[in-house]
């Protein structure tokens, strides 16, 4: 067998084989590109987006969401027509029997296909909207680019005619259509179905016509003039007539040249005889209506009466025979055919009608008919319908007394301690408020929101705006599927193109299923200290920590309690507001409890900031400017923390307003408690010999330990301070003693995890950076606020902070405070609180670490008594740094070891 032979033998197998390779390969590809595309999911790692680390949805895994991703970025929603469309083309291709790759056909289907994508693209791009899961847009790249390139020819009208012809044409190549075939097939069968109703109505006519005729021959014996022949048949079936109708038949005969009016004489006669009700008069007006009508068009029929009227098709049209029909027929069963929607429908009773009496349908109530209808007005500016959730929470507090040095008004303490407080007259009186947007304005931001957002793609209404002092929150309703995420990364673009300082998105609203977007107002209003004082919250509350902060975002006043955070951190970048802030909080307790309730020790590396607090009687030490006097303050409150503790299990009570309440109760009643903590050897005797009687217990003030940057004292004295801190913050709570720690570094080597775990209050004024805002919230926000005092305020245990706009509190103000409480008292200070103790104990030189040594000393040889609790007493130290002083003096040689007495001897000449 010749070469040639063998190979015309297989050259057709292998051509089958070829094939039927072909077919499955093409298959299998789209099938697997179909299911990648109905499977797209917007959120998956693709070729454009990198994806939110969650796992890939496609179906397809990480090949089918990278096409899903490039051929909807590209083409835009026409993307979800491309399998059908490859699948059509296959098909093309598939069935030209003649070659294996048929190229006329694929040469036309590849044209065909360009040409749609390409103006399809373009037509998406000019007549559709944003669609939230295509980050291209509809038109998409492809779309868009040549969508812009078309408007700047032949702008928007001339770009829709060019696109929408070349849509066509590709229409025509890829079904490989012939237009002018397609229509003369159309019209052929057009015309073909127009000759069938003919034919078919033709003949139903003319078998009604030979049946009426049939039917008249039956009645008729002979041929008379019709009006004649059904006068006598009247007549027959009615032998009783009036003498009004005998008239009128007479009158009818007179007129039998005239059979429009026989036949309406005979309809009247009918008329009685069946006693017709309005309705059918409505019908028999009609009647007469066509028998008026009917033979001005048409030529007079030789019978009197309709029902006989024969007449050539050609002569009428469809519209009038149809009408006549309607007319005649059944004159009040069927309704006519412009009737209203109700009539014509058997259950048109099911149908509601709204006031306008238009149809509902069934099922829709009125309320929601009108919420549907309310859902296209604009937008209603109103007053949030809520109170923000920590006013309620500070009012809740309200209830819950104290008992202790919070129980009790003003007057009361003001008569039993002897201190009165400030008059709240030497603060600003607030400037009238200039006010944010008009009405108008927010309608006019109202709908550029809505519109901005949709450049970007993203479909959302706006339901709801709260204008506010500072800042302005649009609620919007995003579309179904528009995530949270997508919008929060818009905040820059939203600002950038709303021309405005900085936008900020409030991703969660408790209870409401909106997103807030926060614009701020043209104009800013200043929030004064004195406004946010003057106001039920704070005047209400008894805690003497009641902290007034500002005004929210609807101007209402926010009030906290320090005692319930139990501790705060406040962080924010120099310039922010932060030591306005501070001043507001430590105004707001100077101008609600004495020292007797509340005691300040104030950490000021800065030596600028709280100095001006010095000479106040709440302080318990000199305003601290030294980083090591700061960390041994801390270690005195831990101290204080430890002996407090004691004080109160002994007691029995829990927390320091169960102690104070305690204590109290005890005093009034005559019978004070006896310090349970006091030692024999403190003090058998008192300087002078005379032996003294245990002291009685005294309520506890609150003490709050404020740091104005407390990186300062994290740097100088390192991590024993973060342990100090950290001790302070996990129980103090009880104890009755709040760190209020304020830093402009908020780096996680300052605010560390230690500190963060341990003080849940944060109050974040601006800063520079997201990270920033996280290390000091745990999430974003911070970064897009305003500065001066504009605040988020995150409450412990609360998910989403409260932005708060900082009252402002000029120096002139802190001043008047400070002058009004050292008028009224000195300060009482405890030596003992910047003295470390394990320095006193450290060495041989420990007597020269204590500066009050010689003081001590001196006490001794003039009293010729070594009393730890007089030297306490006289130079206002602890039991401790007492007793070390005169142990001090024992390793000295000046006074002897204590006797059985409990007295020392003392060793120092006279
Ligand atoms: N609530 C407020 N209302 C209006 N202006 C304010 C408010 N708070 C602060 N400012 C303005 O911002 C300026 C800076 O405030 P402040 O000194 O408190 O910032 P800071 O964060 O403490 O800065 P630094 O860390 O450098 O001390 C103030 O001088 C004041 O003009």
């Amino acid at each position: 067998m010749s070469e040639d032979v063998r190979e015309s033998v297989r050259s057709p197998i292998w051509e089958l084989f070829a094939k039927q390779a072909a077919f499955i390969a093409a298959l299998l590809i789209l099938f697997f590109f179909g299911l990648a595309t109905y499977s797209y999911n917007p959120n998956d790692a693709g070729w454009f987006y990198s994806g939110n680390g969650a796992a890939i949805q496609n179906s397809m895994g990480p090949i089918g969401a990278t096409i899903a991703d490039l051929t909807s970025g590209f083409f835009g929603s026409l993307f979800y027509s491309l399998p059908p469309l490859f699948f059509w083309v296959a098909i093309i291709i598939w069935r030209n029997p003649h070659s294996l790759l048929p190229l006329n056909n694929a040469l036309l289907c590849t044209l065909g296909s360009i040409l749609y994508l390409s103006f399809a693209s373009v037509l998406c791009f000019l007549h559709t909207v944003g669609e939230p899961s295509l980050q291209y847009g509809t038109g998409g790249i492809l779309g868009h680019g040549l969508g812009t390139l078309l408007y700047s020819f032949i702008g928007y009208d001339g770009a829709t005619l060019v696109s929408l012809a070349l849509v066509i044409l590709s229409f025509t190549l890829l079904a490989q259509l012939h237009w002018l075939s397609l229509m003369d097939s159309l019209g052929e069968k057009t015309f073909r179905f127009m000759v069938f109703v003919r034919h078919k109505w033709t003949s139903s006519r003319e078998v009604r016509s030979k049946q009426k005729a049939a039917l008249k021959l039956e009645i008729d014996d002979d041929a008379e003039e019709p009006a004649i022949v059904r006068k006598r048949r009247k007549a027959e079936s009615e032998p009783v007539e009036n003498e009004q109708t005998k008239g009128n038949a007479q009158s009818d005969e007179g007129n039998t040249e005239n059979p429009i009016a026989d036949h309406a004489s005979l309809e009247n006669d009918e008329d009685k005889k069946s006693k017709f009700s309005l309705s059918s008069l409505f019908s028999k007006s009609k009647k007469v209506h066509a028998e008026v009508e009917l033979p001005q068009s048409h030529e007079e029929p030789e019978f009197g009466g309709l029902d006989t009227l024969s007449f050539d098709e050609s002569d009428v049209d469809f519209g009038d025979t149809l009408y006549i029909e309607e007319s005649w027929s059944k004159p009040t069963d069927k309704p006519p055919i412009n009737a209203p929607l109700e009539k014509q429908l058997p259950n048109a009773q099911s149908l509601d009608q709204d006031d306008s009496g238009a149809p509902l349908p069934t099922g829709i109530s009125k309320e929601q008919a009108d919420a549907m209808l309310f859902n296209d007005e604009p937008p209603s500016v109103i007053p949030p319908a809520h109170k923000p959730a920590f006013r309620t929470l500070s009012e809740a507090k309200q209830l819950d007394s104290l008992g202790g040095p919070s129980s009790g008004d003003d007057d009361t303490r003001q008569t039993v301690k002897g201190y009165s407080l400030p008059d709240r007259g030497v603060l600003t009186t607030p400037k009238p408020k200039q006010g944010g947007y008009s009405e108008d304005e927010l309608l006019a931001l109202s709908e550029l929101l809505e519109q901005r957002l949709q450049d970007f793609g993203v479909k959302a209404e706006v339901v709801e705006v709260n204008p506010g002092p500072v800042i302005t929150r649009f609620e919007i309703q995003p579309a179904p599927g528009v995530k949270v995420s997508r919008i929060t990364n818009l905040a820059k673009d939203l600002a950038r193109s709303l021309s405005v300082m900085s936008v900020r998105v409030v991703e969660v609203i408790a209870g409401k299923s909106t997103i807030g977007i926060e614009i701020p107002n043209q104009v800013r209003d200043t929030v004064y200290f004195s406004e946010v004082i003057n106001c039920d919250a704070y005047d209400r509350s008894s805690s003497p920590l009641t902290l007034s902060l500002g005004h929210d975002i609807s101007g209402e006043p926010v009030v906290v309690d320090l005692a319930k955070m139990p501790h705060v951190l406040v962080a924010g970048t120099t310039g922010s507001g932060k030591s306005v802030g501070v001043n507001a909080m430590i105004l707001s307790m100077l101008l609600k409890s004495t020292p007797d309730e509340v005691r300040m020790i104030m950490v000021d590396p800065k030596m600028l900031e709280l100095s001006i607090y010095e000479g106040i009687p709440h302080l318990l030490t000199p305003v601290i400017t030294d980083m090591k006097d700061a960390a041994n303050g801390l270690r005195w409150s831990v101290d204080e923390m430890e002996r407090r503790y004691k004080l109160m299990s002994k007691l029995g009570v829990r927390n320091i307003a169960g102690y104070n309440k305690k204590v109290r109760d005890a005093i009034d009643a005559g019978k004070p408690i006896e310090d349970p903590l006091w030692q024999p050897e403190m003090a058998m005797f008192s300087e002078d010999g005379v032996a003294r009687t245990v002291p009685h217990l005294e309520p506890l003030p609150y003490i709050v330990i404020i740091v104005d940057e407390f990186a300062d004292m994290m740097m100088i004295v390192g991590k024993k301070v973060e342990e100090l801190i950290a001790r302070i913050a996990q129980k103090a709570r009880a104890a009755g003693i709040h760190l209020i720690l304020a830093t402009q570094r908020p780096s996680v080597d300052v605010i560390t995890g230690l500190i963060k775990a341990n003080i849940p209050t944060r109050m974040a004024f601006q800063v520079s950076s997201k990270i920033d805002s996280r290390t000091i919230l745990d999430q974003g926000g911070a970064d897009q606020l305003l500065g001066m005092g504009d605040m988020l305020y995150l409450p412990a245990g609360l998910p989403t902070p409260i932005r708060v706009h900082g009252a402002f509190v000029s120096d002139e103000e802190v001043h008047a405070v400070v002058e009004e409480w050292k008028q009224r008292g000195e300060p009482d200070y405890i030596q003992d609180v910047v003295v470390n103790p394990e320095d006193l104990m450290s060495g041989d030189d420990s007597e020269d670490k204590d500066a009050l040594y010689d003081d001590a000393v001196k006490i001794v040889i003039e009293t010729r008594k070594a009393s730890i609790s007089s030297i306490q007493r006289r130079l206002k130290i602890g039991y401790n740094r007492a007793a070390n002083l005169v142990e001090a003096m024992e390793a000295a040689g000046l006074v002897g070891p204590m006797g059985t007495n409990g007295q020392r001897d003392i060793l120092i000449p006279e």
